[in-house]
């Protein structure tokens, strides 16, 4: 039932996993189950962005997954184990090669990397620019560790491999993902990850839990405080124009380019999602 049912939560957009999430026994029923899901468009209908994770392709069930669901008509694959550009290529050549079959636009199926080793980490920026698909790329963070070695503490051990996506996906013009959350029942901890991930400027974290979206979509949204402030910037700034200043102050602050372009973000920000609930 998760699986046809999910829009009820209004996500941005449904994963469906092949991956992690499905023990080896059940690797063909779930493909199945998500390729059929997929071919009845319910979430194509709502506006909500399909993505399947699907294995990896060095494993035995990557290149059916890969097969079933970009037939299916999947919005974008989330490669897992991402380690380099060259596992990206190899995944497009297929990708093309299908999409050639079924006469669908070549570009048509996007792809979002999961960076999941030190490997992929020194690798990020070759990674998010390799491939014109590429929508984003995402850190997970749980198998990242255990290559690393180490655990989850408070951040620290993180600092370095969020760093590193981040600026790759910046450098690529691609969104950047944080990882999961895993504790669904501690929302505390959890936004206190998210402002955490939002202050040093990923886009979003992958979610596991339909509790976790409202608090996520509400963290990200603009405050009232911070878009009065967005508004009073960007009325200074046209005033200042009008007046032919190059640089123009609001209540003591210089007020000049990239100022002017954040505010305007923040505006575009709330238009979209909102204001923030407090
Ligand atoms: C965590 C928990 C067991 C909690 O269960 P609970 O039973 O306490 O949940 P409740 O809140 O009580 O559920 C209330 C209602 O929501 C429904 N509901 C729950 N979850 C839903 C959902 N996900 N989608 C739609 N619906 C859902 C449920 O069916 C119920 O519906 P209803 O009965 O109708 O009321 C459950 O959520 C869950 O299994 N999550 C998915 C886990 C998952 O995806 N793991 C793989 C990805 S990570 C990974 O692999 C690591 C990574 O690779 C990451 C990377 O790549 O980034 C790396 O290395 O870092
Ligand atoms: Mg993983």
């Amino acid at each position: 039932a998760m699986l046809s049912t999910s829009f009820v939560y209004k996500p941005d957009s449904i994963m469906f996993d092949l991956e992690d999430a499905v023990s080896i026994k059940e690797k063909d029923t779930a493909r199945l189950l998500v390729a059929h899901t997929l071919k009845l468009g319910i979430y194509q209908k709502m506006g909500i962005e399909t993505v399947v994770r699907i294995n990896a392709l060095d494993t035995p069930f990557g290149l059916d997954d890969l097969e079933a669901v970009v037939r299916a008509g999947v919005d974008v694959v989330r490669l897992p184990m991402t380690h380099s550009a060259e596992n990206v290529h190899q995944l497009e050549a297929h990708i093309v090669r299908i999409e050639k079959e079924l006469n669908r636009p070549i570009g048509s199926t996007k792809i979002i990397a999961a960076i999941e080793s030190a490997e992929g980490v020194v690798n990020a920026v070759s990674i998010a620019k390799s491939s014109s698909r590429m929508i984003a790329i995402a850190l997970a963070a749980f198998d990242y560790l255990v290559d690393m070695q180490t655990e989850r503490g408070d951040g620290q051990e993180l600092f370095y491999a969020r760093c590193a996506v981040l600026h790759a996906a910046r450098v690529a013009k691609i969104d950047a993902f944080d990882v999961v959350y895993s504790n669904v029942n501690d929302d505390e901890g959890f936004l206190r990850e998210v402002k955490r991930v939002k202050q040093l400027g990923f886009n979003g974290k992958s979610l596991i839990n339909p509790r976790q979206i409202e608090l996520l979509h509400n963290a990200y949204a603009p405050s009232q405080k911070d878009l009065d402030n967005a508004k009073e910037i960007v009325e200074a700034a046209i005033e200042g124009e009008r007046q032919g200043l190059g640089v123009v102050s609001l209540n003591g602050k210089m007020i000049d380019a990239p100022i002017i372009t954040r505010a305007q973000m923040v505006i575009e920000l709330a238009n979209m999602s909102g204001v923030r609930q407090e």
